[in-house]
């Protein structure tokens, strides 16, 4: 057990204003792709399908059928939360419907300002039209090369890589795990777990994870989010996972007295000893249940504590949210300021499933500039 105090890093110096924000460079690590999509796309690829949405006239109402996707996953329940994906999953069965949503995600993510993402999405979930796994990676790797091609056009600059996530409850994961070394070399950084938790152990996937190491791969495992400390165990002590997917239960080994004396159990003392990247998603983690409030969201903890933290956007179709919408509220609950925004954002690029040299550039040229250029 390690005993500490809960000492802020340092005082924030400024609060960002909602512009500043905006302008900071941002890194993302755990963003759905299928869960990302704008509601006017949802409600277009339906129509052009006859996929049947909940919200009639979506076409002519985009927003109404966002609003709906927001109340909806506003559940309490992961399980329930996840329901929602069905619509958006029916809407990406071809490789056009594919190359857009992931072009239109590169888009979105540049006018909020982020220069480097990892977005993720299951394979195994886009061929029920036919489409092999390899058409399904190389239509949304066109629609990235798009995206990046059209915010370079527009004088802006981000870098993409996939993450290929497999369903912890199907028996796919082998196959995905090769499919993600298959595309090591062509826009693919690393594999993941998702889908509902429990009664899903990540050791239900050892083999991959066997097999990733031995492939010197990288992967993050989704854990620690709507189930507790055994399934991070697992997730780091048997798999061997390189980020938690979300892993904000991680405080549940955390003891903080009430003169603020803070001891570490084993377990959280391992995460943050060893830096493994939490990849954590605070409006996600409202509306599932895993956080009462932003207010009373772990983050703020675990910022003080010097996990190796980042912040995460998960679905920004389900939360409406963003980047910027994501660091506005820690501003707001936490009084964070440009400093720690920086904090974040570096810690996330030194996470990055991307070659050291490309996670160096990408600090230096482009992450600390842009903080200089907010007085930063
Ligand atoms: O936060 C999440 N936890 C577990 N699974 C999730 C979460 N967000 C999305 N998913 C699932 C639903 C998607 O269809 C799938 C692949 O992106 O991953
Ligand atoms: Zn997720």
């Amino acid at each position: 057990m390690t005993a500490l105090s809960a000492e802020p890093i340092e005082a924030a110096p400024d609060v960002p204003t909602p512009d500043q924000v905006r302008r900071a460079p941002k890194v993302l690590l755990h963003d759905h792709l299928d869960g990302g999509l704008r509601p006017a796309t949802v409600a277009e690829l339906a129509a052009e399908i006859g996929h049947e949405l909940p919200v009639p006239g979506a076409v002519a109402d985009p927003d109404a059928l966002g609003r709906w996707f927001r109340e909806s996953a506003d559940s309490g329940s992961l399980e329930r939360y996840l329901e929602t994906f069905v619509h958006t999953v029916a809407v990406m069965q071809t490789p056009e419907a594919l190359a857009r949503v992931a072009r239109e995600c590169v888009e979105d993510l540049a006018t909020d300002g982020v220069v480097y993402a990892e977005v993720r999405y299951a394979p195994e979930q886009h061929v029920e039209q036919g489409l092999s796994l390899d058409d399904v990676v190389a239509a949304v790797q066109q629609g990235f090369d798009e995206g990046v091609g059209a915010v370079a056009a527009a004088g802006g600059r981000i870098v993409v890589r996939q993450l290929l996530t497999a369903m912890r409850h199907q028996a796919r994961s082998m196959e995905i795990a090769e499919l993600a070394v298959a595309w090591r070399d062509r826009g693919v950084a690393g594999f993941d777990i998702a889908g509902a938790e429990a009664g899903f152990p990540p050791t239900r996937h050892l083999d991959a994870f066997e097999y990733l190491q031995r492939e010197s791969s990288h992967f993050t495992i989704h854990a620690g989010e709507a189930f507790g400390l055994p399934s991070i165990w697992e997730a780091i002590q048997w798999c061997g996972a390189d980020r938690l997917g979300h892993g904000v239960r991680i405080v549940d080994d955390v003891e903080v007295g009430e003169d603020g004396s803070v001891r570490l159990g084993r377990l959280a003392a391992y995460v943050r000893d060893t830096r493994i990247p939490l990849e954590l998603c605070p409006a996600s983690n409202v509306q599932t249940g895993a956080a009462a409030s932003i207010a009373e969201h772990p983050i703020g903890l675990l910022r003080d504590l010097r996990f190796r933290v980042t912040v995460n956007t998960d679905n920004r179709l389900m939360s409406d949210t963003s980047m910027s919408a994501e660091m506005l509220a820690l501003v707001e609950a936490f009084g964070w300021g440009l400093t720690d925004l920086r904090w974040v954002t570096i810690n996330a690029m030194k996470s990055a499933f991307l070659p050291f040299d490309e996670r160096l550039e990408i600090i230096d040229e482009v992450i600390k500039p842009g903080y200089a250029a907010l007085g930063c």
